[in-house]
Order: structure tokens, then sequence, then C-alpha cells
């Protein structure tokens, strides 16, 4: 199975003892990833056979068009929608065979997700929301947690509830809340949309802090040139393949 060979890449690379710039264990996987929308104009081909890799301490800008599929893509990666045809494997679990239990656990304690919606939990503070995926994966890190709400801004907004905060603050809420995680995947979908230039590349930094510290991989949804070029690598999506560089 190509699960298994990922984890006996992965325990290789580990038992080879390559670690700066050589050999870097896979986090994300995805091969041959086909995915389609049934519409009223009929069925629409979104993802056509993607193929993209991220090892550990990788940061990848997903780029495209608008439509072009990158939400799609992060969706299923995340196992929150059925791909039609390929595999997704992270951290060596393939996500496209696992149970929807399964899925929840990889979502709680391997996967951080950023996305467009932010998804705060409207009855908790923002404290809680910060602190509640890191609880749920029980890495909650009260240092760590402080030194989030201190770099995001969030010191002045603890103590309030989702809907009382605007569109950036709630953005930022859910920047720490996915961090607080220090997941083994960082996913995030346009997660700078709601923020004044300053503070997304504020947000840059601190992912890339997290990235280095933790040596999570980070893809990151954008439509900035100017932000993506912080990263590691480009990829971008067009007629539902990544395209070679
Ligand atoms: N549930 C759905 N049902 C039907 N079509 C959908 C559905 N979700 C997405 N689509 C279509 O799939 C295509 C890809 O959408 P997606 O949101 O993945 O694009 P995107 O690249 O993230 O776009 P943007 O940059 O505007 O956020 C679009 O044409 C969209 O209309």
């Amino acid at each position: 199975m190509k699960c298994d060979a990922t984890m006996d890449d992965a325990a290789q690379t580990e038992r080879s003892g390559d670690t700066a710039g050589q050999a870097r264990a896979s986090v994300l996987r995805v091969i041959g990833l086909k995915k389609s929308y049934l519409t009223p104009q009929g069925r629409v081909a979104v993802l056509r056979g993607v193929d993209l890799s991220l090892e550990a301490g990788a940061s990848v800008a997903l780029m495209g068009e608008s439509g072009s599929g990158k939400s799609t893509l992060l969706h299923l990666v995340a196992g929150l929608d059925d791909a039609e045809d390929g595999e997704i494997f992270v951290d060596g679990a393939e996500v496209t065979g696992l149970s929807d239990f399964g899925r929840a656990a990889l979502r709680r304690e391997t996967l951080a997700v950023v996305f467009q919606q932010f998804n705060l939990i409207s009855s908790l503070t923002i404290r809680a929301n910060v602190a509640f995926q890191a609880r749920l994966a029980g890495r909650f890190d009260p240092v760590w947690q402080e030194e989030l709400i201190h770099r995001l801004g969030l010191g002045n907004l603890l103590d309030r509830y989702p809907e009382q905060l605007s569109g950036g603050q709630q953005q930022r809420a859910a920047i720490g809340r996915a961090l607080a995680v220090r997941p083994r995947l960082l996913l995030a979908d346009e997660p700078t949309g709601n923020l004044d230039e300053a503070t997304a590349d504020d947000f840059m930094e601190l992912a890339l802090d997290v990235v280095a510290a933790t040596g999570c991989a980070f893809l990151m949804v954008t439509h900035s040139a100017r932000l993506a070029a912080r990263l590691e690598r480009q990829v971008r999506l067009s007629a539902g393949v990544i395209e070679k560089p």
C-alpha cells in the first residue's frame, strides 16, 4: 500500500539522519487528485489530476485565478470533502481512505486550517477560541498562547465574542487558533484577505517562525505575489492541474 510506502519513506529519512537541507520527511503528498461539481450546466471538472508534495519545513504558496480550484484542493486535503480519484497522504496517513472519525482526528491533531470564513465558535470568547484546537489536541501551551496573543494584537479582545470583532480581528483570532496547535501541516486559504499590509506581514513572519521552529509544512492560498514571494516555493493551479515550473 502507498500509505505504508510513505511511512517507510519518512522512517528511512529519519533513520538516515538527513536533516538540514537534505531529504526531508514528506508531510503532504497529493497524487492524481480529481474533483468535479454538478452544476445546473452539467458536471464541471475542477481538479483534473493534481500532484503536489510538501516536505517538513516547506512553505508553499498556492496561486491561480479565481475559480481555479484552490479552496477545493485545501478542503480535500483537510478531509472536508471527498475526491473522485487520486490519493492524499498527510503525515503518512491516507486521507482519502480514512473514516469520518479518522479525518476528524487528523484535523484535530495533525492539521490546522485558516479558512476564509474564520469558523470561530460564536459561544466562546476569543481567548477560548484561540486555545480551542490546541486543548482538543492536548497541546495547549500557555506561554506559546500568550506570545501568539501578543504578536497578533489580540490582547484587548480576549474577553469578547466573535460577533463583537471586525473581520480583520476575527481573522487574527482564527490565525492564532491554528498556530496555537503547532500542527504538522498548516493550511491557510487567503489568511490575510481581511488584514492591512502591516498586519499581513506580521502574520507571514509569525507563520514562517512556526515553520522554522517546528518543521511543519505550510501551504497558503494567496492572490498576492508579494506575500507568495516570501515563501520557499510558488505553485500555480491552472486548468485543473499544478502548472509545471
Ligand atoms: N459546492 C460546489 N458546487 C458547485 N460548484 C462549486 C462548488 N464549490 C466550488 N465550486 C466551483 O468550483 C470552482 C472552483 O472553486 P474554488 O472555490 O475551489 O476556487 P478558488 O480557486 O479557491 O477561487 P477563489 O480564488 O475565488 O477563492 C469554481 O468554479 C466554483 O464555482
